[in-house]
């Protein structure tokens, strides 16, 4: 039987590991966990207006917990479900086990050692035996908001075909423009037809923006316009944006599905994998380095100098120049540098020219921005989403390399700087980012019509799965100079440090690893108790 925890936990569901094993798959029997409901539970007798949408947080034994996503249920008690379409498909007749089991989730972590608890784990995607919208009722609406990256549109595509030939959805609606097209745009039918083809495009079909974000209108819009189910694929702005949609709408208490698809092409999204767009701007990186590589290897004393994106986070740069093995220095926004002095960069460009004649820089657009407010006046200014807008890192350090030489040296040097941040972008996305964005494509939709709500969906450890909006807005993904990744970049290209390593343990000191939530932060997260645990 499932136990409420103590009152520390007031309102979690607890699984004895003797209830695991006895539950049956969904596939034979779909029983939902009885929940006995603490005295004053604020989910008992709760009307929609009232529902407070809290973390749900399930706990088992040996440490297990499982951080869930909301359901429909949670604030509409009573909504009646229908079998699964898709066990009426040809195609997915061979599937031994189409449907997810109700039971299967996914470990956050998975090295552990043999005293470790189970830890955090997440609702595996998949489609459900039962679904809680009727194919004819499904009006869906798919938004994309922020800046652009590949594979924008193989994901819009991939909505349309798995809402379309999965589930027989016919009404889908393209709105133009990221969110303030909900309530200043006319939307764009989405159809087979109007989407064939278009993953082989950069950008997005439907258009995207920053700013523009009003709550109160955008779920107006929602209701409206009779949409039931919400498609919006952006990056950690755009997830927060989503996340205060679905409390909206449960405020309001609609049964509409609010599903957030994580884009951006830096890779800063916490706990999954990584995302869609980033393998093909890696990729794509790499042309812009070869290029300055050839430029620096053919012409003397050259170097070449690649800005490429990354705002918080210097991802793209470090697996780029992993990759490439022709740079010689790489600088991301985590690893702080300075210019002049013994240890400094401007001292080991030198020693490169000199033994080498030629070298190779990539920097991130978001490094060393404290080095170029010292000496630039500082740039507060934001964009329309109310990121604060950098300066040209690139364009600063070029200046600052040939003054150095010009002033310290009487070598003269021929220094070749590249941005190709837009264009990497801007390219449509490879083959194994379409993979990815179908499977990303489908589990979203299969969510949605199994009635889950308020979620995103992601790979962790190659396993899709359903993340509650606030592990993924709570903080951002980091490249971790204390890791091994780090360091193998620092050994292929031999360039210093830097840091010593008692800055380098201070300054991880102030934030816990990003994508590793610590056991002890569970319990602040708060619980949530469910009377008919509706699960997804
Ligand atoms: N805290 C927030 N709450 C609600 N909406 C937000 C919030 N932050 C940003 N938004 C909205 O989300 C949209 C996208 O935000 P932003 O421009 O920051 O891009 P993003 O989604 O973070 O993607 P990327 O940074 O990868 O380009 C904008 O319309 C913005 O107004
Ligand atoms: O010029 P825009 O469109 O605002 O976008 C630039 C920013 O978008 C990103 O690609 C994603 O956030 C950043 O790397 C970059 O700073
Ligand atoms: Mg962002």
């Amino acid at each position: 039987m499932h136990s409420v925890s103590n009152s520390a936990s007031i309102g979690a569901i607890k699984l004895s590991s003797e209830n695991n094993r006895n539950r049956k798959t969904e596939n034979s029997c779909r029983r939902k966990p009885k929940v006995k409901l603490a005295p004053g539970s604020p989910i008992m007798g709760r009307s929609p207006d009232t529902a407070s949408s809290q973390p749900r947080v399930i706990t088992g034994d040996h440490g297990y917990v499982l951080e869930d996503v909301p359901h429909l249920t949670d604030y509409i008690p009573d909504l009646p479900t229908y079998p699964n379409p898709l066990q009426d498909n040809p195609a997915y007749a061979v599937v031994k086990q189409y449907f997810v089991d109700m039971d299967d989730t996914v470990a956050q972590k998975i090295v552990v050692h043999a005293n470790s608890p189970r830890g955090t784990h997440f609702r595996r995607a998949g489609p459900r035996q039962k679904v809680y919208f009727k194919s004819d009722d499904v009006h869906a609406c798919i938004v994309t908001c922020g800046g652009l990256c590949p594979g924008l549109n193989t994901v819009i595509r991939e909505i349309v075909g798995s809402l379309h030939d999965m589930y027989g959805v016919t009404r889908i609606e393209g709105i133009e423009g990221g969110y303030r097209g909900f309530y200043s745009r006319n939307t764009i039918p989405l159809t087979s037809k109007a989407v064939n083809g278009i993953h082989k495009r950069g950008g997005t079909i439907i258009g995207t923006s920053r700013g523009g974000y009003d709550n109160k209108k955008i779920v107006n819009s929602i209701e409206d316009r009779g949409i039931n189910q919400v498609y919006i694929i952006g990056g950690d702005g755009t997830q927060k944006g989503a996340s205060a949609i679905y409390e909206e709408v449960r405020r309001r208490g609609l049964q509409v599905a609010v599903v957030g698809i994580p884009k951006t092409i830096d890779n800063d999204i916490p706990v999954i994998d990584k995302s869609f767009g980033f393998d093909t701007a890696v990729e794509e990186a790499q042309r812009a380095i070869n290029a300055a590589h050839v430029e620096a290897e053919s012409n003397e004393n050259c170097i070449g100098l690649v800005k490429l994106m990354g705002r918080n986070s210097g991802f793209i740069a470090m697996y780029a120049t992993l990759a490439s093995r022709d740079v010689d220095c790489c600088l991301i926004p985590e690893s702080p540098f300075y210019l002049e002095g013994p240890g400094g960069l401007l001292e080991y460009v030198e020693k490169r020219i000199k033994e080498n004649g030629h070298m190779v820089i990539v920097v991130a657009e978001g490094a060393g921005q404290d080095l170029v407010a010292e000496s630039l006046r500082s740039n507060d200014a934001k964009d329309a989403s109310g990121n604060k807008l950098l300066n040209d890192i690139g364009l600063w350090l070029s200046q600052k390399i040939k003054d150095h030489f010009k002033k310290q040296t009487e070598m003269e040097i021929n220094l070749k700087y590249i941005d190709p941040t837009y264009m990497i972008r801007a390219v449509p996305s490879n083959a194994s980012d379409n993979v990815y964005c179908t499977l990303l494509a489908q589990s979203a939709v299969h969510g949605a019509m199994a009635g889950c709500t308020g979620f995103t969906v992601g790979p962790v450890h190659g396993r899709e799965c359903y993340l509650p909006f606030y592990r993924i807005t709570e903080k951002q993904n980091k490249v971790v100079i204390t890791d091994r990744m780090w360091a193998r970049m620092l050994s292929s290209t031999n360039q210093p440090s830097f840091l010593d390593t008692k800055d380098i343990i201070e300054s991880m000191m102030d934030e816990a690893p990003p994508t590793q939530l610590l056991d002890d932060q569970v319990a602040d997260n708060g619980l949530v108790t469910k009377e008919t645990a509706a699960v997804c």
